[in-house]
């Protein structure tokens, strides 16, 4: 972990995106460590997702409250080993709740709960192509979690995967949530730096949570999309 001789401020990235450096204290940090490899576990638990293309994502997830597929949700591990998901629980909607207050102020704070968490595991090699999120029906804001490597992250704009961007450090601890206009902005990670998670952690490598709000009626078990790849 760097030190700085002062600490880093949050800054705005674009209106509706603001980065709050070290949102979570270290045993806040181990906390969702020790819960995130409990999730990572089978059943529905870390899995290489596959593209429609053939590819394959470098970073592996595992999934609460809904399951996230290419590309749509569904109740049950589609692409996985079928299990249903796990469910996402309280005092992680809570946290998405308080993240969002953080970052945006109380009134960005959407009335319908946080019911959905995508957690992908970043090994070294590990990156995500610039892409939205556009599987949610509903509009609130994203909120992101870093744990462990610090990494590039790209925020962009909505128009285009390319420029105008933004490059921001993420390091663990670190929250960034993008909504309002910002909210189907393009976004990325093109590169991880192995080795910078603070050593107290215990983490190799990089995990980030990001918590949605799906905005899904409660019944069908495939939500969005047609047959899974
Ligand atoms: O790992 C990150 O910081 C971003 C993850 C992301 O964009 C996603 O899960 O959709
Ligand atoms: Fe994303």
């Amino acid at each position: 972990m760097e030190a700085e001789l002062f600490p880093r401020s949050r800054v705005r990235i674009a209106p509706g995106a603001v980065h709050v450096p070290d949102w979570l204290d270290a045993d806040r940090q181990r906390w969702l460590l020790g819960a995130c490899r409990e999730w990572a576990r089978p059943p529905a638990g870390l899995r290489t997702v596959r593209t429609p293309g053939g590819g394959t994502m470098t970073a592996r997830q595992v999934c609460l409250g809904l399951h996230w597929y290419p590309y749509g949700y569904a109740r049950t591990a589609v692409d996985g080993d079928g299990a249903p998901v796990k469910p996402l629980p309280d005092w992680l909607a809570t946290l998405a709740r308080e993240a969002v207050a953080t970052a945006l102020g109380p009134e960005a704070v959407p009335p319908e709960p946080y019911d959905i968490a995508l957690i992908n595991y970043y090994d070294a090699d590990a990156r995500m192509g610039m892409h939205r999120d556009s599987d949610e029906r509903s509009a609130a804001p994203v909120v992101s979690l870093s744990l462990g490597d610090t990494c590039v992250f790209r925020f962009g704009n909505t128009e285009t995967r390319t420029r105008p961007y933004t490059d921001v450090e993420l390091r663990s601890g670190d929250l960034f949530v993008f909504g309002g206009p910002a909210r189907l902005a393009h976004h990325g990670v093109p590169r991880v730096c192995p080795g910078t998670a603070p050593p107290s952690l215990g983490l190799t490598g990089r995990l980030n949570i990001t918590l949605r709000v799906g905005g899904f009626r409660p019944d069908p078990e495939r939500i969005m999309g047609d047959s899974p790849p």
